[in-house]
């Protein structure tokens, strides 16, 4: 499927990056619209179904575009649009992105759902789909392509064909730009252009797992080359630009608070079976030599911050380089004073695998950790992966559910998400597993 470094393709997956991470400008702007989307009444409904922020940040653009024109527009994220306003909506733009195998972002599980009702009449509504995608996946926009599939079969008319983005191509998003001048009745389009990356270096690198039966997975601690931190929060990503491709940014998950002084990344060295190297991950954890400029921007990823479960119990499950944003969760919550932390980890052997190990016992010995499951496929015993370690854990698990327990899940889509998933529906129920998905109770990065 995949031909090139696949750490975290998510967003890796591209030039998508470029629009990805394009709007740091507007993060304040966001959480505004988080905050009122419930009440407000706009025109233009710019619905976005987005796993790690592209279709986010496009939303915004395109609501700052027609609000340009002088029409009335707000973003939305598809997990908060209900029967009512689908029903009663006269104008929607849908974004939506594509994940796993042709699905949908978690985000839309109810949208999804809303469409699948025969029942549902959507007579009143024009609409318009941006699709995102990437078309080196064989189910190319597989999620957009079934939306508006869906509205069409509802009664809903489109206003003009669905315009789908491979990897942020740019003539794709100029096209939605068109469209968006048109409806508007403006050609002055706000600047949709990428923030400049900043100039970082390489503090310092240590291998976290020598011996080990896995490529080998550094952690690299970055500083700015000048001036203060920028702002992030536990769950937020980079974008790293490799001096061989710098058209292509790579993502990683952020592992560090930004109250520890530096920024810091967990980086698997992507082999190749011919022994090559991937050409990002082989530059960060090879060729660069510490103290090297590093190309590189911040980017938010709102789903999967603490946001309104800040008071909530944290379950926090992961394998793989995966650790590095459930390390930043715990971290934060560790300097918060915030106990009711659960962490679930896997990786293969306790020798050489045990990543974030002093991190882990120093928040034990804190008393900021309630419970803890770290798991070794390759050492044997009857829990090899977290599932299995959850799975044994049944009665605890649904015991934190009771308590009001919100569920992180960061690594690997393939194998460990999907897993970890269905262990869950077995263990809670479908219906609790979609009553937290609809409440924001259960958030994941995978890739
Ligand atoms: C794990 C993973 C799986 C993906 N699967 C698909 C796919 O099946 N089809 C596709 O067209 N794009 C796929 N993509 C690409 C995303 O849809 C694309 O990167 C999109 O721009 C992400 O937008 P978002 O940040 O708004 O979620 C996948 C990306 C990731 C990380």
């Amino acid at each position: 499927m995949m031909t090139v470094d696949p750490v975290r393709w998510g967003g890796a997956a591209a030039a998508v990056a470029a629009y990805a991470g394009m709007c740091l400008a507007l993060l304040r702007a966001r959480r505004a619209v988080h905050k009122d989307s419930g009440g407000e009444h706009a025109d233009w409904l710019v619905a976005y179904a987005s796993q790690t922020g592209t279709g986010e940040a496009l939303a915004q653009h395109t609501v700052a575009t027609l609000r340009t024109g002088g029409l009335s527009a707000r973003a939305l994220s598809v997990e908060h649009l209900d029967q009512a306003s689908l029903r009663g909506a006269a104008r929607i733009l849908f974004i939506a992105s594509t994940y796993g195998e042709g699905d949908a972002p978690d985000s839309a599980a109810r949208l999804a759902r809303l469409l699948d009702d025969p029942g549902m009449d959507l007579g009143r509504l024009h609409y318009g789909v941006l699709a995102l995608g990437d078309s080196t996946y064989a189910n190319y926009c597989g999620f957009g392509r079934r939306l508006d599939a869906a509205l069409q079969a509802r009664g809903a008319q489109a206003l003009f064909a669905r315009v789908e983005v491979d990897r942020g191509r740019s003539a794709a998003i100029e096209a939605w730009q068109h469209h968006l001048s048109h409806l508007a009745g403006t050609s002055d389009a706000p600047d949709w252009s990428a923030p400049a990356y900043g100039d970082w270096r390489i503090a310092s690198r240590r291998l976290l797992n020598p011996g080990s039966a896995g490529a080998p997975v550094y952690r690299i601690d970055l500083l700015p080359a000048a001036g203060p931190l920028p702002a992030w929060e536990a769950g937020d990503l980079v974008q790293v630009s490799a001096p061989g491709d710098p058209a292509y940014p790579r993502e990683y998950s952020i592992a560090s608070t930004m109250a520890e002084g530096c920024l810091s990344l967990l980086v698997r060295l992507h082999q190749r079976e011919d022994g090559s190297v991937g050409l990002a991950s082989g530059w960060l954890c090879r060729e660069a030599r510490e103290g090297a400029p590093v190309l590189l921007r911040v980017r938010q990823h709102s789903r999967f911050r603490i946001g309104d479960n800040a008071g909530r119990p944290l379950i926090l499950i992961g394998n793989g380089t995966g650790i590095a944003g459930l390390r930043a969760h715990l971290q934060r919550r560790a300097e918060a004073g915030q106990a009711r932390n659960w962490l679930v980890f896997g990786e293969r052997q306790a020798a050489h695998d045990h990543f974030c190990a002093a991190d882990i016992a120093a928040w034990q010995r804190a008393g900021m950790l309630d419970a803890l499951s770290v798991v070794f496929s390759r050492d044997g015993g009857s829990e090899r992966y977290v599932q299995h370690a959850l799975a044994a854990r049944a009665a605890e698990l649904q015991a934190w559910v009771a308590e009001g327990a919100a569920i992180y899940v960061c690594g690997s889509l393939r194998g460990m998400a999907g897993a970890v998933h269905a262990t869950l529906e077995a263990v809670l129920g479908l219906d609790t597993v979609a009553m937290l998905d609809e409440a924001g109770r259960y958030r994941r990065d995978v890739y």
